[in-house]
């Protein structure tokens, strides 16, 4: 049977269709994005598939009535799309991302690992209590906009605060490009007020730290018939049964909700670009400074100084950004540099014990 793949290849701006509409393609996330890079023929000889979830023993991936597991490779993962090769499944090609979420891969000197592709929306969630962390909050603001990825900000437990308004006005000012949402997750308001993004044929992701409330958002979105509970058995390394949740959950509404661990909490690297876009005000301040090398410190026209001194601009911010930088900065840094480093530290420690005097016995 030749099937009509035509219809998967509409390259207009046409709206989101009604989820009645939608084809199990695009309910899978399948868009013009996509559609634009590949031709009639190619769809029906390696018709697209997306990968669900990433185990040791290879990518599960689904597509219009295909549900496979493909050979594990390093240039692929959650949330991408395919072109299925059924002869050469390993050579299934890769089809360009819409967003990326990336980090170095420990024990590697200049390998990325690639945690995510394809995220619309990425969820970063705080609390309103305690555990709220303005810095936290710019860092995976940061790591969202580096990833291309549009970022919402969700605080939770409103519900165990006096007054929710300071936690939302410092939420408002890590960027006026995110919206800020303030809700219950654990009551009826999550479907609603995240409804604007959770729409069909979307992918959103949570982020945030341990215990923010996260999961009782998923749960809230998928409820208890998305796939979050259907698990996958395979065969780890040494050959034992193990049981693993699949990654993509597909919620009442319609929208994809991606859940990977390596997603929850991350370390920025490499992400100098979402940094300055979370701090796009200090950046335009800096760039009218006098001299193109100011640190803001104490140089005569620094045009950021100035800012704080005429109360534009909060100093701890300033302080948050220089420290944001930083911290991207160590870890860009290669480990093979750590390495050269700490042989180096190595060296002067076993210089230093060897020219102790050597107690006589
Ligand atoms: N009162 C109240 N409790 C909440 C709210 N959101 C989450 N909780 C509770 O906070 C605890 C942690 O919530 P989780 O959803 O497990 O947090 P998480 O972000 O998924 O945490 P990790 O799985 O550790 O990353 C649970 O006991 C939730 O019931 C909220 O809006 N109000
Ligand atoms: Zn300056």
């Amino acid at each position: 049977m030749v099937r009509d793949y035509s219809k998967f290849l509409s390259a207009s701006a046409a709206p989101a269709p009604a989820k009645r509409d939608m084809t199990p393609l695009e309910r899978l996330g399948w868009a013009p994005f996509f559609a634009q890079q590949i031709d009639v023929t190619e769809m029906a000889q390696t018709p697209p598939v997306r990968i669900v979830s990433v185990h040791r023993s290879g990518l599960h991936v689904s597509g219009d009535g295909i549900d496979e597991v493909l050979p594990p490779r390093a240039d692929a993962t959650v949330g991408d799309w395919l072109l299925w090769d059924k002869v050469r499944p390993g050579a299934s090609r890769v089809l360009a991302r819409r967003s990326l979420v990336k980090r170095r891969a420990p024990g590697t000197d200049v390998q990325v690992q690639q945690i995510a592709a394809n995220i619309d929306t990425a969820f970063v969630v705080a609390s309103c209590n305690q555990d709220f962390n303005l810095a936290r909050l710019e860092r995976y603001v940061a790591l969202a906009f580096d990833a291309e990825i549009d970022p919402v900000i969700v605080l939770t437990k409103t519900d165990i605060t006096d007054d929710p308004a300071p936690y939302i006005t410092a939420a408002q000012s890590v960027s006026a490009r995110v919206p800020v949402i303030a809700l219950n997750a654990k009551g009826d308001a999550p479907i609603k007020a995240l409804a604007d993004w959770c729409i069909p044929g979307k992918t959103v992701a949570f982020l945030g730290s341990s215990g923010v409330g996260k999961s009782t958002l998923t749960n809230a979105l998928t409820g208890n018939d998305g796939i979050a509970t259907q698990e996958i058995r395979e065969d780890d390394a040494r050959g034992r049964h193990t049981t693993t949740h699949r990654e993509l959950h597909f919620a009442r509404g319609g929208c994809i909700v991606l859940d990977t661990p390596g997603m929850r909490e991350i370390q920025l690297a490499d992400a100098a670009a979402g940094i300055a876009d979370v701090f796009d005000d200090i950046e335009e301040l800096a760039a009218q400074c006098r001299f193109s090398d100011c640190a803001h410190d104490s140089e005569p026209g620094c045009a950021v100084q100035t800012a704080i001194k005429g109360g534009d601009l909060d100093p701890k911010r300033l302080e948050r950004w220089r420290k944001l930088q930083a911290e991207d900065a160590f870890n860009s840094a290669t480990l093979a540099k750590r390495r050269e480093k700490d042989r180096a530290f190595g060296k002067v420690v076993r210089k230093a014990i060897s020219s102790k005097p050597r107690n006589r016995s």
